[in-house]
């Protein structure tokens, strides 16, 4: 038996089916929130070269186009730059939530618009600091900021991390926070605000008969997990465990496999 906190391990999605059905048959609309690296496109080493798989391009699109489906991509890209990515969906969230756009309208966050200037340093110095580890790259997206490291040699990511923590904290001093990501540091604003905020926000505006779901595959996607779940439904993409996601699926091929279904058969279990 787990630790009280541990979430349970999510079950693979084929043993989640009778709850899936259940939570859209007692539904009257759906919403569909979904993560973009590692879900609908696969991982790549170069983050410019990302772009979803056909299928899920096109699963989005149908999905998109359904009466009574609401669909939204929660993103820690740059808004401007996921809404170049990937067709469709009437909502985008960008940089984890702090930026929105939906009804022609976009919002940011504002202690995250008051630090972008910083932001904007920020990525200026990290730039020179590691422009000579060998394919370090830096990612200026505004509110926040992204070293990545999957192309750096391995004995130069100890170098990365340091110089990295080191640049934060002449910077930003207790402003700014690093998290983690999949082969990235993300830097932004130390803020209590992330994916899951974004959903909630976005699903608030949502019939209150709508069944919420949010696929994705990273640690930030576990926030989002926990707004959704119980009553609505996450799906975790990987084998990475622990998640608050109940159910899991292995790859962005499965992703669009489970958007076919419910731009097809899923929509008919509406109420
Ligand atoms: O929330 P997401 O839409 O999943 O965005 C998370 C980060 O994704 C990108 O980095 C990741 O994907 C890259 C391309 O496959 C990969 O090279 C990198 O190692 C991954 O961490 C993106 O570049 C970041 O800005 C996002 O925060």
């Amino acid at each position: 038996m787990g630790a009280p906190d541990t979430p349970s391990p999510p079950q693979p999605l084929e043993e989640q089916w009778p709850r899936i059905r259940a939570t859209i048959d007692d539904a009257t609309s759906i919403l569909v929130c979904l993560d973009f690296d590692g879900t609908l496109a696969p991982i790549v080493e170069d983050p410019d070269d990302a772009t979803p798989t056909e299928r899920n391009q096109e699963a989005v699109m149908t999905l998109a186009d359904t009466p009574g489906v609401t669909t939204a991509v929660v993103s820690g890209r740059a808004l401007l730059d996921v809404r170049e990515r990937i067709n469709g969906p009437s909502i985008y969230a960008g940089n984890h939530g702090l930026e929105l756009a939906r009804d022609g309208d976009i919002s940011i966050h504002s202690v995250a618009r008051e630090h972008a200037a910083c932001i904007e340093r920020l990525c200026a110095v990290l730039e020179v600091a590691l422009a000579s580890v060998p394919n370090c790259r830096v990612e200026n997206k505004r509110l926040t900021g992204t070293v990545h490291f999957r192309a750096v040699p391995s004995a130069a990511v100890p170098t990365v991390r340091r110089i990295t923590h080191d640049v934060v904290d002449s910077v930003g001093g207790d402003a700014l926070e690093i998290s983690p990501g999949k082969q990235i540091l993300e830097i932004g604003p130390d803020l209590a605000w992330g994916k899951g905020d974004a959903v909630e926000v976005i699903a608030a505006d949502e019939p209150s008969e709508t069944a919420v779901i949010y696929v994705g595959d990273d640690v930030t996607d576990e926030s989002a997990f926990r707004t959704v779940e119980p009553d609505g439904l996450g799906i975790r993409v990987g084998s990475d465990e622990p998640s608050t996601a109940s159910a899991r699926v292995e790859s962005p091929a499965d992703v669009a496999d489970f958007l076919s279904w419910l731009g097809s058969t899923g929509v008919d279990l509406l109420e």
